[in-house]
């Protein structure tokens, strides 16, 4: 059975706040969250054919940046996107994954991979939530005085859901068969067209890149997870000795005058 992965990457990150769309933020070395994203794809080795979705006018940059996969345009909300990049795509085993989280392991690729394999319909990673949950009335908000809790929830049936989140391709299409279907993940569309969902274990680094918060978060991982745990850009060396002209966390002295490049090095990459 071959394997398709959707990435929906056209989305503006307005919750982010940067100057470009999400998926084209640097994260350190001129390497960004698309290319990332892509990589730890191909790294999983589990894909066949990776379709990329992004906005129009970044489609050139688009096949610039991961010229490994196909790129197509992408719509206004998220799963116009990946409608758009089903459509791209003609494998039997259907990943959506967002670009937005680029450090997902192999492991979790093949989780959700296998668990289609023996017979799930359609297969999310999920980790337990760590917070006490409370649910609130949201019209009980006045402009300061906060909102009245209706009860506290049973964390332990809950879940955080995670991408890739995997299908049959027919259990995919019969998901979004209602072109005005909307709904934060794939999953909810399965499961609102009466298709059973499977949850497999997630992974802490499956994590979104939502805000500031979590970009900051994300450009530590990549400066702790490089070569020899540094800092490093297209210029670095093996040693990960010299890094780009922008300081590090650390404040080290940074050039642009090695050889190797850190796309050289992507295997000890994070994603
Ligand atoms: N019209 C859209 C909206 C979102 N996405 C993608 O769906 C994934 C999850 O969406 P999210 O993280 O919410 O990204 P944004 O929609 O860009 O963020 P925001 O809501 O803050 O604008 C991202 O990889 C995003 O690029 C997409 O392909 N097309
Ligand atoms: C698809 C998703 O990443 C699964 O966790 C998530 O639902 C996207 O949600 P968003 O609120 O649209 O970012």
């Amino acid at each position: 059975m071959t394997v398709s992965v959707v990435v929906p990457a056209a989305g503006s990150g307005t919750r982010l706040g940067e100057a470009v769309p999400k998926a084209f933020v640097d994260l350190g070395g001129g390497t960004t969250i698309l290319e990332h994203c892509v990589d730890g794809i191909l790294r999983a080795g589990v894909a066949d054919t990776v379709v990329v979705v992004v906005p129009v006018h970044l489609i050139d940059e688009a096949k610039r940046l991961v010229p490994a996969a196909t790129v197509v345009a992408g719509g206004s909300h998220r799963s116009e996107s990946v409608r758009a990049g089903i459509a791209g795509t003609d494998s039997d085993i259907v990943l959506v994954h967002d670009a937005a989280r680029p450090f997902t392991p192999p492991d979790v690729f093949h989780r959700v991979v296998d668990a289609v394999r023996h017979g799930h319909l359609a297969v999310v990673p999920g980790l337990p939530v760590a917070d006490t949950l409370k649910e609130v009335d949201p019209a009980s908000a006045g402009h300061d005085t906060g909102e009245a809790v209706i009860r506290t929830v049973d964390r332990e049936r809950l879940r955080a859901i995670q991408t890739p989140q995997g299908f049959t391709r027919a259990a995919l299409m019969q998901a979004h068969a209602d072109a005005s279907g909307l709904a934060t993940d794939d999953a909810g569309l399965a499961e609102r067209a009466g298709i059973p969902v499977h949850v497999v274990a997630g992974d802490p680094l499956a994590m979104k890149i939502t805000t500031p918060w979590d970009l900051r978060i994300a450009r530590d991982v990549v400066a702790e997870t490089s070569p020899a745990g540094r800092v490093v850009d297209k210029h670095s060396t093996p040693a990960g000795r010299v890094v780009d002209k922008h300081s590090t966390p650390a404040g080290r002295v940074v050039d642009e005058r090695s050889e190797e490049t850190y796309r050289d090095h992507r295997t000890e990459r994070p994603s």
